[in-house]
């Protein structure tokens, strides 16, 4: 995990001009510019799973202090689109967790750094695949003044996997709470919500 920091820490440490050249692309890979992206406000599961996607995304956080009554954070409330993330932070506090999505008002809480572990956040699919048995982690990320790097892999369905409710996870007494829906459509959904429109790139 050290060397995979020293790297990211090169490549967010080379000049805007040089990071661009790797841009996002249509497929979600890539450099990911500051502000491009605004987030708010058993075995069965194998066999549907179709060619899981695996991605590992660099993150770091320039050391702006954030101020959620002003709407300024490191990354504003989300959850993740997919099935699962595995998390590594460095040792700058800054993740936050809502135990309770509708609780209202929201109560937030810091998951402390602890080296060498892994903060695991569930996901969309999980959470409709499982008709809320599990749900997703709400999280946000709040800058306190010091820079930032954390590692974030997502494991994600295939594009053509239609997530729908497992049959044991329904009943007549508990319906599905969500449409199936194809997990490439729900993903470019959720960019399209999330991040600016990559023609702003384009001269
Ligand atoms: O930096 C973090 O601790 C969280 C990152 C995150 O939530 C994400 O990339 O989806
Ligand atoms: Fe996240």
């Amino acid at each position: 995990m050290d060397e995979v920091f020293t790297q990211s820490k090169r490549f967010f440490n080379l000049p805007l001009n040089e990071k661009i050249k790797v841009l996002r692309n249509e497929k979600h890979r890539g450099y990911t510019p500051l502000h491009d992206e605004l987030l708010d406000p058993d075995t069965q599961v194998h066999e549907i799973l179709g060619e899981p996607i695996a991605t590992l995304r660099l993150l770091h956080y320039e050391g702006q202090t954030s101020d959620p009554s002003k709407g300024i954070y490191g990354a504003g409330a989300h959850s993740d689109f997919g099935l699962i993330t595995l998390l590594a932070t460095d040792e700058v506090l800054g993740l936050q967790i809502c135990k309770d999505k509708d609780a209202k008002p929201q109560i937030w809480e810091y998951v402390p750094p602890l080296k060498g572990a892994f903060i695991v956040n569930l996901g969309d699919m999980l959470e409709r695949w499982s008709n809320c048995i599990f749900k997703s982690t709400l999280h946000r990320v709040l800058g306190n003044g010091r820079e930032r790097y954390s590692i974030a892999y997502f494991v994600e369905p295939s594009h053509d996997c239609v997530v729908e409710c497992l049959p044991t996870c329904k009943s007549e007494k508990n319906p599905p709470k969500f449409p199936p829906v194809k997990y490439g459509s729900y993903l470019s959904q959720r960019y399209k919500d999330t991040h600016a429109d990559l023609s702003i790139y384009k001269k």
